[in-house]
């Protein structure tokens, strides 16, 4: 059951990339929940397709589209065919992300444009295609970065995906301003650790690093994607109607956990 009032989304087009695991798909099922059209983009249809039937079986409206946020002509396609199909879009999550663990020593530089790509390109993409069509209708939005802690912190064994965060720290503080007068919002969310398919499998596969992890995060545990969710629900919202160029921690204080004693 959803904190925020019920409805709260109801006429509203929101899109995320990245929706079909993890941190996305919490997103889309809360959104859903709330009565947004929910539109959902990534490369796999199996996990797309799942979220869109788990929200209309809930009552919800939903779909999906597949695409690759590094495919500029497809990004483009996508944007248009959702203004077309769906209708104009009023909030961009961009979710989608990629990492790996790997010594900055060790890594190709093959992969480190990988990460960079996924991560900052495609969010520029994104922003980009859906950017200029509320700019040329003259009609305001709001663009959710999904950024995280080690744009800030240093990222070892994380260089591309630290590097790539940070960049998107400064796309969402130089879109804010260039955009603020055409009524576009653009913040970011900063989430520390979090438990999901992507990170287990990539990051989070030792439990010892797990575990050393928890007990430093003061609020006590590992965030969940769920976690995640009510920040981007109020940056979204008319709650949120005078953050711009906002980068917000979610974190349960991770960041800070440099004990001395
Ligand atoms: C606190 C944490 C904050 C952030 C957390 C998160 O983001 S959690 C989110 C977690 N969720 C996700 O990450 C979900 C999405 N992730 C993915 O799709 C993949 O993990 C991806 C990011 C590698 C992209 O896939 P793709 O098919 O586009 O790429 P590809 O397979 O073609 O490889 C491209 C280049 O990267 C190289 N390389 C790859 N792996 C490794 C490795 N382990 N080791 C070393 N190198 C590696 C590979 O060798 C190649 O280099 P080359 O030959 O050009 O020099
Ligand atoms: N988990 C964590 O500890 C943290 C995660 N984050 C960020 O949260 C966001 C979500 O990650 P999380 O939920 O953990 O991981 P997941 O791997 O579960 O989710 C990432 C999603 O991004 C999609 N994606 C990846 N590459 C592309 C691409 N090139 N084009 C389109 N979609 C793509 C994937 O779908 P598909 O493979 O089908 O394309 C997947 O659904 C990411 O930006 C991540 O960096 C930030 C801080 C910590």
């Amino acid at each position: 059951m959803s904190v925020f009032r019920a409805g709260l989304f109801a006429g509203t087009v929101v899109v995320i990339t990245g929706g079909g695991t993890g941190i996305g798909r919490a997103l889309a099922l809360a959104f859903g929940e709330l009565g947004a059209r929910v539109v959902i983009a990534a490369r796999r249809e199996g996990p797309l397709r799942e979220v869109v039937e788990t929200i209309e079986e809930g009552g919800g409206r939903a779909r999906f589209y597949t695409l690759d946020v590094r495919d500029e002509a497809r990004v483009e396609a996508v944007i248009g065919q959702i203004w077309e199909e769906v209708g104009p879009v009023d909030v961009l999550v961009n979710n989608a992300g990629g990492n790996f663990v790997s010594p900055a020593a060790a890594m190709s530089v093959g992969g480190f444009k990988t990460v960079l790509d996924i991560n900052l390109v495609g969010s520029f993409l994104m922003s980009q295609a859906v950017g200029r069509r509320w700019l040329e209708a003259g009609r305001g939005g709001s663009i959710i970065n999904m950024s995280a802690t080690n744009a800030e912190s240093g990222s070892p064994l994380m260089v591309h995906s630290g590097a790539s965060k940070a960049g998107i720290n400064s796309l969402t503080q130089t879109l804010a301003v260039e955009w603020g007068g055409a009524g576009v919002r653009v913040n970011a969310v900063l989430p520390g650790p979090v438990r999901t398919e992507g990170s287990d499998e990539r990051l989070w596969t030792d439990e010892k690093v797990v575990k050393r992890l928890e007990d430093g995060i003061p609020l006590g545990r590992f965030a969940q994607p769920e976690d995640v969710v009510g920040v981007v629900m109020f940056l979204a919202s008319e709650a949120g109607a005078f953050l711009t160029g906002s980068l917000i921690a979610v974190d349960g204080g991770e960041r800070l956990r440099r004990l001395i004693f």
